[in-house]
């Protein structure tokens, strides 16, 4: 990268002595006959932050759900902290892409950061005022605190993404799995939880694998990308990914990219399962 915005830049945590959070080699993953992408071979070290970009349908989403353990791969390995995925471990923090909740669901923004917390996770299980300063600290931390105790479907989408990131931290994860995050968020709350997710890696030195339409937004805090297309994968920094002779390999068709003002503006030739890649035409 050559231009940063802002105080947050890439940890370039890549190195030799940092401990590997996430290890995926020669992996494939099929969904019914598809082959989603194979060959497949990736680090994520600690306080590393990895942008997963690619058309709809690519397998970015499946290979969140590889490494949660939901769905195993067709050939090669996973490696969570050196083990095989495992499904209800606190290792890992998992923000889910954004769904509806039921609009007179009785659950209230506190309740669902608490599942998150779970005492029993770390030994002695938190009660009575720990447990709630901690969900307090959590809900604070991303600037949900002043709905804790409203009921979840009252609050706004960008309102429930907000709790719902505090809870993927609960934890403390070493890895936090990111998917599509900053939907639904206006700009002001987009760059907050950048923020939030910036420090976390720094002081905390979570890895975060970040499945994104959008990498502006996020470029700042960008190590590596991995792009997704049609069965086939690159990964490096973003300068060396986001280039149009890689997009225009991968989609098998001239895409135009442009960095310009820290930014990246794409231009793409209509491609038959996705007009719009990594978040369409930026300005
Ligand atoms: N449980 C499943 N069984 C069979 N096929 C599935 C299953 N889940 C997903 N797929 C298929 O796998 C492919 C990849 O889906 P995935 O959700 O990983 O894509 P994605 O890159 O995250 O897409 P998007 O950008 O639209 O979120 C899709 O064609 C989808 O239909």
């Amino acid at each position: 990268m050559t231009e940063q915005s802002g105080t947050i830049a890439p940890r370039a945590a890549s190195t030799g002595g940092t401990p590997v959070v996430l290890s995926l080699t020669d992996a494939e993953l099929r969904r019914g006959e598809r082959v989603l992408w194979s060959g497949l071979d990736l680090e994520l070290r600690r306080g590393e932050f990895v942008a997963v970009l690619g058309p709809n349908g690519s397998g970015k989403t499946s290979l969140l759900h590889a490494v949660l353990g939901q769905v195993p791969l067709s050939a090669g390995t996973l490696l969570i902290d050196g083990r095989p995925p495992r499904r209800g471990g606190d290792l890992i923090g998992y923000i889910p892409q954004q769904r509806a909740v039921a609009p007179h669901t009785p659950l209230r923004a506190r309740d669902l950061v608490r599942l998150g917390v779970d005492g029993h996770r770390w030994g002695l299980p938190l009660g009575g005022r720990g447990l709630r300063r901690r969900i307090d600290d959590l809900l604070t931390e991303v600037g949900a605190h002043e709905y804790a105790d409203m009921p979840l479907g009252l609050l706004s989408g960008g309102e429930q993404q907000r709790v719902r990131i505090a809870q993927a931290l609960a934890t403390d994860p070493a890895l936090l799995l990111c998917d599509e995050p900053l939907l639904s968020l206006d700009p002001h709350h987009q760059h907050a939880i950048v923020d939030l997710l910036d420090r976390r890696r720094r002081t905390r030195d979570t890895a975060v694998l970040f499945v994104t339409h959008e990498l502006n937004p996020v470029l700042p805090l960008v190590d590596r990308v991995l792009y997704l297309a049609g069965g086939r994968f690159r990964v490096g920094t973003p300068d060396e990914v986001m280039t149009s002779a890689v997009l225009s390999d991968l989609y098998g068709g001239p895409v135009e990219v442009v960095r310009a003002h820290g930014r990246y503006l794409i231009a793409g030739a209509p491609i038959p399962h996705h007009a719009d890649p990594a978040g369409g035409v930026q300005s």
